[in-house]
């Protein structure tokens, strides 16, 4: 270097904090000064000799060959961005200034760390994102998927779940878990690293080389997985609400930066966990009764419309059932609000084990409630699924202190096609033969 430039030049080179290189036609690295030990790890003697595109980033490689080619040309660049591999495999991200010198047959090129500024830049992105993700998405899972993809844009996320705290608090429930390397054993670490997070209420890093500083139940599950771990709490102005885990790609270590980086992100993740938790919340009370938890009169029309279209299209059948209880008003008379309640609750649980799942009952008003049965093969299905109903019914309830109550119901069938071309008919058609069944006189 020293036969190259005149000794004062590269001391003063030596003397800047940007790292100064001179790269020849062929691309190596003819100059660098001292600073490059500390950009790019290597020494400058390290440097000389090397091929500059072998120490870029590979997904950086054809916009900076791009880059050089057109410096070579005579267009000089001032602000060029790219990431190099430092020699201990870390990325730094560079600001360069180039030019080309006919006179010398070299690239001169001024570069600056801009590694801090990225990673801000970076952090704050992610944070918007977060944010907007907790808004742009339908539901929980597509949340986690949102973030998950955010998080891997900053970290490495082989394996990336979240741990929610279950309605008592004292259990985690992983809500969102994916993993590359398949469900175990990491799945089982996730568990363990997941509680020991939950108990600390603070992060931790699992290095499969120092696992000595870590309780019995989390090292021998360590010990299953070669990989890195990095686990944080997700904790809200309300308190904690469950845990983050990451697990590093292949080799990749966590630091400490990782976790402070994590911990950061953690608190706009738990905020939009939250807030998409209080949405959810918010629908389904506007959808559902609040006594019984039964969807309510306005989810009912909407599935009676679904249920319907479907049966249209596929020709198919399906039955209404009305049911309406008898003298109800007497048990809040007689017995007090508070056991009419705990009744119209065990009524909803108990016409509800009389359907499938897939069916739908629906509480509609005071002491009426109503089944959508899909895909029934005859109308005698339904006829079946309300004695069925009618039975359950006729069980008494037991009372703590009071004995027991009994309650009879009216219920009234439509069916389609038989009894209504469209759902108005089919609602009127079961509303009446409610009322029919009511005004019979009660068996003796
Ligand atoms: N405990 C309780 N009672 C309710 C609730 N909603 C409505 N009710 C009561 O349910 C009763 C319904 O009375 P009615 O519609 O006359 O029905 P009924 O007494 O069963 O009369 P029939 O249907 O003619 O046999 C009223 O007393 C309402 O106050 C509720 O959420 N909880």
């Amino acid at each position: 270097m020293d036969n190259l430039f005149p000794a004062p030049v590269a001391n003063f080179a030596d003397l800047l904090l940007d790292a100064v290189c001179m790269v020849d036609a062929s691309g190596q690295f003819v100059f660098a000064s001292v600073a490059c030990e500390r950009i790019f790890g290597y020494t400058p003697e390290e440097m000389q000799g090397r091929v500059m595109i072998d120490m870029v980033a590979p997904e950086d490689r054809a916009r900076t060959l791009a880059a050089a080619d057109d410096i070579m040309g005579g267009h000089p660049n001032l602000h060029f961005e790219n990431r190099y591999v430092r020699k201990d495999g870390t990325l730094v991200h560079l600001l360069w200034s180039a030019r080309w010198s006919d006179q010398h047959q070299l690239r001169v090129a001024v570069a600056r760390d801009i590694t801090a500024a990225k990673r801000a830049e970076a952090t704050q992105a992610a944070l918007y994102a977060i944010s907007e993700a907790a808004h742009a998405t339908e539901d929980l899972p597509q949340l986690f998927q949102h973030i998950h993809q955010i998080i891997g844009g900053l970290l490495p996320a082989a394996c990336f779940a979240v741990g929610l705290h279950d309605e008592c608090g004292d259990q985690l429930r992983f809500a969102y878990h994916a993993d590359q390397h398949g469900p175990l054993p990491q799945s089982l670490l996730a568990h363990v690293m997941g509680e020991e997070v939950r108990r600390l209420g603070r992060p931790l890093l699992l290095d499969p080389a120092d696992l000595a500083p870590l309780p019995e139940a989390l090292r021998s599950a360590a010990g299953l997985s070669p990989h890195c771990w990095l686990g944080v709490p997700l904790t809200t102005s309300q308190g904690p609400l469950g845990v983050l885990l990451l697990q590093g790609q292949g080799e990749h270590a966590y630091t400490d930066r990782d976790r402070d980086l994590l911990l950061f992100v953690s608190t706009q993740v738990a905020t939009a966990i939250q807030r998409k938790r209080m949405h959810a919340q918010l629908r389904f009370m506007a959808q559902h009764d609040e006594l019984t938890r039964l969807p309510n009169r306005r989810l009912f029309h909407d599935r009676l419309d679904t249920a319907f279209a479907r049966a249209q299209r596929q020709q198919g059948r399906l039955s209404l059932l009305f049911i309406d209880l008898d003298k109800f008003k007497l048990v809040n008379d007689e017995y007090g609000h508070d056991c009419g309640d705990l009744l119209l609750k065990e009524v909803a649980w108990r016409i509800q084990a009389c359907v499938r799942e897939s069916d739908t009952v629906a509480r509609i008003g005071g002491d009426e409630f109503v089944v959508i049965l899909e895909n029934v093969g005859s109308p005698d299905h339904a006829l079946v699924v309300k004695d069925k109903i009618h039975q359950a019914l006729s069980v008494p309830v037991a009372l703590a202190e009071r004995g027991s109550l009994s309650i009879e119901a009216s219920i009234g069938v439509a069916h389609y096609p038989d009894h209504g071309a469209d759902t108005l008919q089919l609602l009127r058609h079961a509303d009446n033969a409610m009322y029919a069944s009511k005004a019979q006189p009660a068996p003796v």
